[in-house]
């Protein structure tokens, strides 16, 4: 039986103020956006020395423009939510928000966060968050998502614009050390999603959402995450070997890129010889959250060191 199946299904009008805004907040994802902000932000003190104030609009515009473009993901996902155990009890599938509340939020939130960032930050940092809004919420949620297994591969590029909206509020322009972070970012989704998606299996076979794992296959899908982590590994030492970033972030990101790494062969390695990889395929995705935070931290850590 589903997990929600005696959850009572209430009226939108009939939401109490305090459900109610636990529910806004909870349309946003703030914990993915936790991570988001974390490289949004750590690339601002890389660029440069960001007066606090500018961290703050920033981190403001940010959350807006990331928790609308999540609130409208959950609008136009209202149906594939509804099946998977995951996501049935959101506010839509669950029955305490309508679906036209929740679209009307998320583009408020986002128009909100453009004409912030625009006018408080600067021109180029509203246009780069918002083009992160259009193409998470059109290329990534409304097209590939349901049409390609490699939708989190070039869908997943919204995630990473991010820390090109950090670089852009300090630095008013972009570089190669910026497209680098991007890179960093779309090629760390991979490794992070398809490690949730071989344990997610059932949900996405019943919402039929082509996930690789379930077009590909299980083994093709881990041979891809060692793949795509071989080449992460090497984007994050590119940096290095040009003078961007110094000896404590060379040896932060080899350390933390080889226990990355060895999380994605031993689930490779565990489907091999037939043993259980449930185990290390969670420990991959938990991971892969705490890596990135890190990795961002110990740039901005490195450029502070080095200033
Ligand atoms: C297409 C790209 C991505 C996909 C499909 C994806 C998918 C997911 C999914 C399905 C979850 C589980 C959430 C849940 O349990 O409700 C998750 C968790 C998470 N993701 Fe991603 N993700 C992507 C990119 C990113 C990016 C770019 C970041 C931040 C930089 C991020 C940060 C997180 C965090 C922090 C969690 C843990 C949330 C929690 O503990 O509740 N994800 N991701
Ligand atoms: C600059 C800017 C605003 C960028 C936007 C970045 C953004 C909102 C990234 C989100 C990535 C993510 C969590 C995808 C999961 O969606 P999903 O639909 O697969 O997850 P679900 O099944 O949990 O809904």
């Amino acid at each position: 039986m589903a997990a929600n199946e005696h959850q009572p299904r209430a009226d939108a009008a009939d939401v109490k103020p305090t459900t109610l805004s636990r529910d806004l907040v909870s349309l946003t994802k703030p914990r993915i956006i936790s991570l988001l902000l974390v490289t949004t932000v750590m690339p601002m003190y890389a660029a440069g020395s960001p007066t606090w104030i500018t961290v703050l609009l920033v981190m403001v515009g940010g959350y807006l423009m990331a928790g609308g473009a999540n609130a409208v993901n959950m609008y136009l996902d209202r149906d594939i939510d509804d099946v998977m155990a995951r996501t049935r009890l959101r506010p839509i599938p669950s029955g305490r928000m309508a679906p036209i509340q929740v679209l009307a939020f998320g583009v408020a939130c986002a128009t909100l966060a453009t004409w912030m960032l625009a006018y408080f930050v600067n021109v180029l940092t509203g246009m780069l968050a918002l083009a992160g809004f259009y193409f998470y919420v059109f290329i990534y949620t409304r097209w590939l998502k349901r049409s390609s297994p490699q939708n989190i591969v070039i869908g997943g590029a919204a995630g990473a614009f991010p820390p090109l909206v950090g670089w852009a509020a300090v630095t008013g322009t972009l570089d190669v050390t910026a497209l680098l972070l991007f890179l960093i970012v779309f090629y760390w989704t991979p490794p992070h999603f398809w490690a949730l998606a071989l344990l997610k299996q059932v949900d996405y076979g019943r919402a039929r959402v082509p996930m690789a794992p379930l077009v590909w296959g299980e083994r093709e899908t881990m041979h891809q995450m060692v793949w795509y982590t071989i080449i992460l590994l090497a984007l994050t030492l590119l940096p290095v070997l040009y003078g961007a970033f110094g000896l404590f972030y060379a040896l932060s990101a080899i350390v933390l890129g080889a226990l990355l790494m060895g999380g994605v062969w031993r689930v490779l390695q565990a489907a091999r010889q037939g043993a259980p990889w449930t185990g290390p395929a969670w420990w991959v995705y938990k991971y892969s959250l705490l890596y990135l935070a890190l990795l961002f931290l110990a740039m901005a850590i490195d450029r502070a060191i080095t200033r």
